[in-house]
């Protein structure tokens, strides 16, 4: 049986990424846009109310809207914005986290935030099995490719080459730290440092954690073998088993998409300290891949079909 799909945005950073990445399956019917009629509401109405899944790839306020235009009992929708993340009736789309099953059977699916995506892999089977604290104020520093920005931050970048590092949510209140919490299990929001490297695509997410002082933790060899032990059997996500030989990590600004995660543990010798970092790419299990990952699952069909592992 064919899905039929349409991807609202399907010229933004992330819809172009899902459509290369459905390119020729023959499990999915691409409905198409063209120019002229992409942002025209009657001809999105309808091409949402013939789908049979679509997939919003917009701003926050564009998305609500889109799911307002939903006419009918048949269309599923996967959101890759932030608008319904932690929204009663939606589904978070972390098969990984919330259950394959979860995601092949809902109607209303909310793709995670890229950096939470690396938080939430990291923390929440730890704190769900309560090998680390839930009242505890985490910290997380993460640094993304300008792509993660969209259009808008890809033009910056591409204009401005002397933008080596930029930090930003200064004043708090970032719109990932909800989603953050809420599925890592939190009773305390965490303290949440992004930035942006002058590079396309690609993110590092880091939580340091100082275990000597943390109420009820475990030595950082456990926390790993948790980790091991929970994404056993996944082909997307990758729990390091030991420190890069280099000693060093590295982001390459030449990297290739990847829907991939790869989880490390690091610890002190003396098991007072450890660093918790995902490495993933902020266009694939961030956001694209994940969006087809779940699609996968909602039209029944494995997984990690046309991912790039
Ligand atoms: N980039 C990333 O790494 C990630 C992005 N996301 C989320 O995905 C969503 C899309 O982001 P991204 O692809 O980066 O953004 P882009 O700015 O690259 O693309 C957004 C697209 O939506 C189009 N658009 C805007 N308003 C409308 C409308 N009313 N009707 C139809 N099309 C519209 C834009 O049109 P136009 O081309 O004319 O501007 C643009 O093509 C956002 O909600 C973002 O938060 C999620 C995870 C990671
Ligand atoms: C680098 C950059 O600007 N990243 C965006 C997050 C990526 C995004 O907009 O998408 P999601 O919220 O859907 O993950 C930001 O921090 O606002």
């Amino acid at each position: 049986m064919t899905t039929s799909v349409f991807i609202d945005g399907a010229v933004g950073t992330t819809g172009l990424e899902i459509a290369e990445r459905l390119g020729g399956r023959s499990e999915f019917a691409l409905i198409t846009l063209d120019e002229a009629r992409r942002k025209d509401d009657a001809a999105r109405r309808e091409a949402i109310n013939d789908a049979d899944v679509v997939i919003l790839c917009l701003p926050d306020d564009a998305a609500r809207d889109a799911v307002a235009m939903i006419a009918n009992d048949r269309t599923r929708v996967i959101d890759a914005s932030t608008a319904h993340r932690v929204a009663d009736g939606w589904t978070y789309g972390f098969p990984e986290i919330v259950g394959r099953d979860t995601v092949a059977e809902a109607k209303r699916v909310s793709n995670p935030g890229c950096y939470p995506t690396g938080f939430i892999a990291l923390l929440a089977p730890l704190v769900h099995n309560a090998l680390l604290p839930a009242a505890w104020p985490y910290s997380v520093h993460a640094v993304s490719g300008y792509s993660g920005g969209g259009k808008a931050l890809i033009g910056r970048f591409e204009e401005d080459r002397d933008i080596a590092w930029r930090g930003y949510g200064l004043s708090f209140g970032h719109k990932h730290v909800p989603e953050m919490q809420r599925y890592a299990g939190l009773m305390i929001a965490p303290l949440f440092s992004p930035a942006v490297v002058a590079a396309h695509r690609g993110m590092v997410v880091e939580i340091p954690l100082p275990l000597g002082v943390m109420p009820g933790s475990v030595p950082p060899e456990l926390l790993r073998a948790a980790l091991t032990q929970f994404y056993e059997g996944s082909k997307v996500v990758t729990v390091a088993q030991d420190l890069p030989e280099s000693g060093e990590m590295l982001l390459r600004a030449s990297m290739e998409p990847w829907d991939g995660l790869t989880l490390h543990v690091m610890g002190s010798a003396d098991g007072e300290q450890a660093r918790l970092v995902a490495v993933l790419d902020n266009l694939g299990k961030g956001a694209s891949g994940a969006a087809v990952q779940s699609l996968n699952l909602m039209a029944g069909l494995d997984e990690t079909a046309g991912l790039r592992l």
